[in-house]
C-alpha cells in the first residue's frame, strides 16, 4: 500500500480579529501535486485561510506544516522562498514589461527556453509572449499573473478567485489549463463560480462561518445536504 504524505497540512488552524473568529479549527491535508478548491459564501474565511498559508496573516492558534517544516509563524518572504506562490484576486503585473519579461522578473531561478515555453503554453499566452502587459485584456492579465506565479517553479500554487471578471469562455479555458497542472504542482484555488469548480474536478473543501462543513470530491460536496442549505441560504 502506498501512503501519500500531505505536502501542506493544516491542524486546528484558527484566526481571530479581536473577539471575532474568522477561521475556527480548520484541519485539512493537501496532497502533493493535487488540485484543491476552497468554496464558501462571502465572509466564510477563505481569504483569511489562504493569507495564513502564505504568511500574510499569522495564525492565532493551530499549526501549518509544509512537508515537515512548521510555517505557521514564518514571514511571507520565507514561505515564498520555500516554494509557496500566491496569486491575488486583483492582477498585479509589471505593466510596461512584456509577458516574457514579466515571467523572467518573477522567476526565482533563471528559466530555460523550454521552461519558458511550457509556462507560456500552459497559460495560453504563447502568441502574446512579446505583448506589453498593459496591452493585455483583463482575462489575459489574470493568466499572466498565474504564469508569473508558475515562473517561481513553486511546489504549491495558491490562487484567490482566478476567474474574477473573466468571460464564460475564459473561465472554461482557465479550468482546462489548471487541470493540466495536476501531477506537477499542488494547487489550492478559492472560487465562487460553481460551474468553474464543477469543471475543475478538484478535491473541494467548504467553509462556512470560518469552519469546514464538508470536504471531498465535488460530487460529494454537491450532494451534501448541509452544503446545499448553505448555498441556498437556509442557514
Ligand atoms: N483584517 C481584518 N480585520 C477584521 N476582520 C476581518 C479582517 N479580514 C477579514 N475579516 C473578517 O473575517 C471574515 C472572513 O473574511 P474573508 O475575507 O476571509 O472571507 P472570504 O470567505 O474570503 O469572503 P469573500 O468570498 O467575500 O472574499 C469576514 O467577516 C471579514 O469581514
Amino acid at each position: 500500500m502506498t501512503v501519500t504524505i500531505p505536502l501542506l497540512s493544516l491542524r486546528n488552524v484558527s484566526r481571530s480579529f479581536g473577539t471575532f473568529k474568522a477561521v475556527t479549527d480548520v484541519s485539512e491535508d493537501f496532497g502533493p501535486e493535487e488540485l484543491n478548491c476552497i468554496i464558501g459564501p462571502n465572509g466564510a474565511g477563505k481569504s483569511t485561510l489562504l493569507n495564513m498559508i502564505c504568511g500574510t496573516l499569522a495564525v492565532s492558534s493551530g499549526s501549518i506544516h509544509f512537508g515537515d517544516e512548521s510555517i505557521g509563524g514564518m514571514s511571507g518572504d520565507k514561505i515564498a522562498r520555500l516554494g509557496i506562490a500566491r496569486k491575488f484576486q486583483v492582477p498585479s503585473v509589471f505593466p510596461s514589461l512584456s509577458v516574457v519579461e514579466n515571467f523572467h522578473v518573477s522567476a526565482s531561478n533563471a528559466l530555460s527556453a523550454n521552461e519558458l515555453d511550457e509556462i507560456l503554453s500552459t497559460v495560453n499566452l504563447s502568441v502574446d509572449r512579446d505583448t506589453t502587459a498593459s496591452e493585455l485584456p483583463h482575462g489575459k492579465k489574470q493568466w499572466l499573473e498565474i504564469g508569473m506565479a508558475l515562473s517561481m517553479q513553486p511546489k504549491v500554487l495558491l490562487l484567490d478567485e482566478p476567474t474574477a471578471g473573466l468571460s464564460v469562455d475564459e473561465t472554461r479555458a482557465t479550468s482546462e489549463f489548471l487541470r493540466t497542472l495536476r501531477g506537477k504542482v499542488t494547487v489550492v484555488v478559492i472560487e465562487h463560480d460553481m460551474a468553474f469548480v464543477r469543471d475543475l474536478k478538484a478535491h473541494t473543501m467548504v467553509l462556512h462561518h470560518g469552519k469546514v462543513i464538508a470536504s471531498g470530491s465535488f460530487e460529494d460536496i454537491e450532494n451534501n445536504d448541509l452544503v446545499r442549505d448553505v448555498y441556498l441560504g437556509r442557514r
